[in-house]
């Protein structure tokens, strides 16, 4: 048998998080209505909206999907976000990323209404959570955050290490983290020794998208793992195309927990994007927000 590691299952840690959100959502005075827009047709981001629409859904909110040509100007983009901005039956506005080469992800995360701004991916947004006031959270990291206070696993005190600076989730994780008092440590591809340094985490987080780029040798025993990584990986010889992290199965013997992949941090980013949402809903029919 494999490893000792306690399995971190995101999908019930989800579920608990939507049945929330479906209360808070069926208290509004109409269903929180969330608009997500996707350009061209790569095959993750059609799954992963696909996969947020549907549950959506299920919550009892309202989804709309704006699934525009590829070559799509930023010009009609900033168009429809600026219309959707405006609407006041839209509450929460998502564009999938990446965007093709000729948008600005800059000029297209900036246009988005801040209040509407369910990715937490505005400026505004940004400086509010680095400034310890969050209100519109990131979803992957405010997900791992409901994953580790669903297990029971302390953040105040710990060591963090978290292994990649993306805007979606390094950096923002790194200030959530450092907003429930864990001293943290980001890594990148220009880290000396990423050994060195993630072997001082109690509580390390991977999202970097190199399969297993973490091995056991690089874990302290006992530590917390939260592999953010989906990599899709072909098998050379033969047999069908699957998900995998940026953790090596193997740290299961070392690390004192870890999560799955898939069935981990995933379906929390969804279901944290449906929180987000119904927040903003709520913010927006108590005219906390004028605009
Ligand atoms: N489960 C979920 O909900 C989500 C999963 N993901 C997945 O997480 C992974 C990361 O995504 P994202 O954050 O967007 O990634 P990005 O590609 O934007 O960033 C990757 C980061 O990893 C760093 N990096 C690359 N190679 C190494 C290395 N050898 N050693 C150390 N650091 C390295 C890069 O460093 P540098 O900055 O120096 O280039 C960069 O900071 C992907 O697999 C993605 O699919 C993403 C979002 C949500
Ligand atoms: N504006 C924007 N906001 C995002 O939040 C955003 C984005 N763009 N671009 C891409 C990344 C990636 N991302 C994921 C969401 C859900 C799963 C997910 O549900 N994963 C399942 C498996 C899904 C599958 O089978 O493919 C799991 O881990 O169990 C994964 C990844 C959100 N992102």
């Amino acid at each position: 048998m494999r490893g000792s590691a306690r399995i971190l299952a995101g999908v019930p840690v989800a579920d608990a998080v939507l049945r929330e959100a479906a209360v808070r959502a069926s208290r509004l005075p109409a269903p929180p209505h969330l608009v997500m827009v996707r350009l061209g047709e790569d095959p993750a981001s059609v799954s992963y909206v696909r996969g947020k629409d549907r549950k959506a859904r299920e919550v009892g909110l309202t989804s709309t999907v704006y699934a525009l040509p590829e070559e799509t100007s930023q010009a009609e983009l900033l168009d429809l976000i600026a219309r959707l901005n405006a609407d006041e039956g839209v509450n929460g506005i998502l564009v999938q990323l990446p965007l093709p080469p000729h948008v600005s992800e800059q000029a297209v995360l900036h246009a988005v209404d801040p209040h509407k701004d369910v990715d937490g991916f505005h400026p505004l947004n940004v400086g509010e959570l680095w400034a310890g006031r969050p209100s519109l959270r990131p979803c992957t990291p405010a997900g791992i955050l409901a994953l580790l206070a669903h297990y029971g696993l302390p953040v105040a005190g710990q060591r963090a290490v978290i292994v990649g600076r993306s805007h979606i989730v390094g950096r923002p994780l790194a200030a959530l983290l450092l907003n429930a008092d864990a001293t943290v440590t980001l890594a990148h591809s220009r880290t000396p020794n990423l050994t060195a340094v993630t072997r001082e985490a109690d509580l390390l987080c991977v999202a970097v998208g190199r399969p297993h780029l973490v091995t056991p040798e690089m874990v302290r025993s006992g530590a917390t793992v939260i592999d953010v990584g989906i990599n899709r990986v072909k098998p050379e010889l033969s047999g069908k195309a699957y998900l995998t992290g940026d953790v090596h199965p193997d740290v299961q013997d070392v690390a004192g927990a870890m999560t799955p992949v898939p069935g981990g941090v995933g379906p929390l980013t969804i279901a944290q994007l449906l929180v987000n949402t119904v927040h903003a809903a709520e913010m927006q029919a108590a005219g906390t927000v004028r605009r």
